[in-house]
């Protein structure tokens, strides 16, 4: 299987990384900084389940190359559209696209670029970032990335992935049910990152800070309540499932949007607190906390964009 990652980020370095690993025919697709970056150090992958050193195969929107079966799009939602038009030449009829990006709304957005049928669901658990060189850096035991065909369909195509899939460092997770893991992760991510983001901390002191947990819980109820108004396939408990899967996360563990604030780069705050604030807003919501963690957000774009940091 002819595997194409689009964007050697943290986390299509780190899930294309370990299938060149396995042995795996993998090409990264990269823009030119990225390229240079690569060539010079390779790829270079830091992990707490074990360091890793490759070469990766390489190209860039403006080479010629064949379609691919298999693009993992690991870019930031703020490059789709780029993204999209970059990778069109390297998607045939029958190639799988296969999204890593947190959030829901650009399932719709590749639908519309590629086609519905060449669409499945993706998603990732991961805590992962590049560092100043360009290394991958994994830390914390969850490396995990689940996959699937929409209503759960049996496909020749999800059982060939599966092969691609197995034998890996990572998790790579077949999934029943991937609407509604996707919905469950962005419901999950909306409030991981907008609590580290906007109390500056890990997640360990902000839960057990007093009143950590109740702010926590009661802005899951609002997206959950959010998602139940706009019949999102949700579980009815998956605020008490959320809570379980917080108190369970390392005492250190951020969240990507915000190593992102650390390092003073754009967010993807429109795609994930802000796609959930127009939702609640159509259906005529309070959703308060979710309001000042999205003007939390605001006010880092403000600041970041005329360039106080
Ligand atoms: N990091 C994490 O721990 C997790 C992240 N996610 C989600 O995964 C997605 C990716 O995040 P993450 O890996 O952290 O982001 P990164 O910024 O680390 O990586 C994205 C990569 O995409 C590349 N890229 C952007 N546009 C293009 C293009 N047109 N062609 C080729 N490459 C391109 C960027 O390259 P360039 O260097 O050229 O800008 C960058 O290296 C996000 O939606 C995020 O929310 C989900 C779970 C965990
Ligand atoms: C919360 C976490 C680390 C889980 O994968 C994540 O998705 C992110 O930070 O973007």
């Amino acid at each position: 299987m002819r595997i194409l990652v689009l964007g050697a980020g943290g986390v299509g370095g780190y899930f294309g990384g370990r299938l060149v690993e396995k042995g795996e025919d993998v090409t990264f697709l990269v823009r030119p900084n990225r390229k240079k970056q690569l060539e010079e150090k390779g790829l270079v992958i830091s992990s707490v389940h074990g360091d890793m050193i490759v070469q990766p195969k390489m190209i860039t929107a403006s080479e010629n190359a064949e379609t691919f079966d298999l693009v993992l799009f690991s870019t930031k939602s703020y490059h789709l559209h780029d993204a999209i038009k970059d990778v069109k030449p390297f998607v045939g009829e029958h190639t799988v696209i296969l999204p890593l990006l947190n959030g829901i709304s650009h399932v719709t957005t590749l639908k519309e670029a590629f086609g519905e049928s060449n669409l499945i669901g993706g998603l990732c658990f991961i805590e992962t970032t590049l560092n100043h060189d360009g290394e991958v850096v994994q830390t914390s035991k969850a490396a995990r990335l689940v996959y699937g065909e929409f209503m759960n369909k049996d496909t020749d195509r999800i059982h060939k992935i599966k092969k691609a899939f197995s034998g890996t460092k990572a998790d790579f997770v077949l999934s029943e049910q991937i609407e509604r893991d996707m919905w469950h992760k962005f419901m999950f991510i909306t409030v991981m990152s907008g609590v580290t983001s906007l109390m500056r901390a890990p997640i360990g002191p902000i839960r057990e800070s007093e009143g950590g947990r109740t702010i926590i819980r009661q802005l899951f109820e609002e997206c959950a309540n959010i998602m139940h108004a706009h019949d999102a396939p949700i579980n009815e408990n998956i605020v008490d499932e959320h809570m379980k899967s917080i108190d369970a996360l390392g005492y250190d563990m951020k969240s990507s949007m915000q190593r992102d604030m650390e390092k003073g780069s754009s967010i993807e705050s429109d795609h994930l607190q802000g796609y959930l604030l127009k939702l609640a807003k159509a259906k005529h919501l309070s959703v308060q906390l979710l309001e000042i963690i999205y003007q939390n957000l605001k006010v880092y774009e403000k600041m970041h964009m005329e360039n106080h940091f």
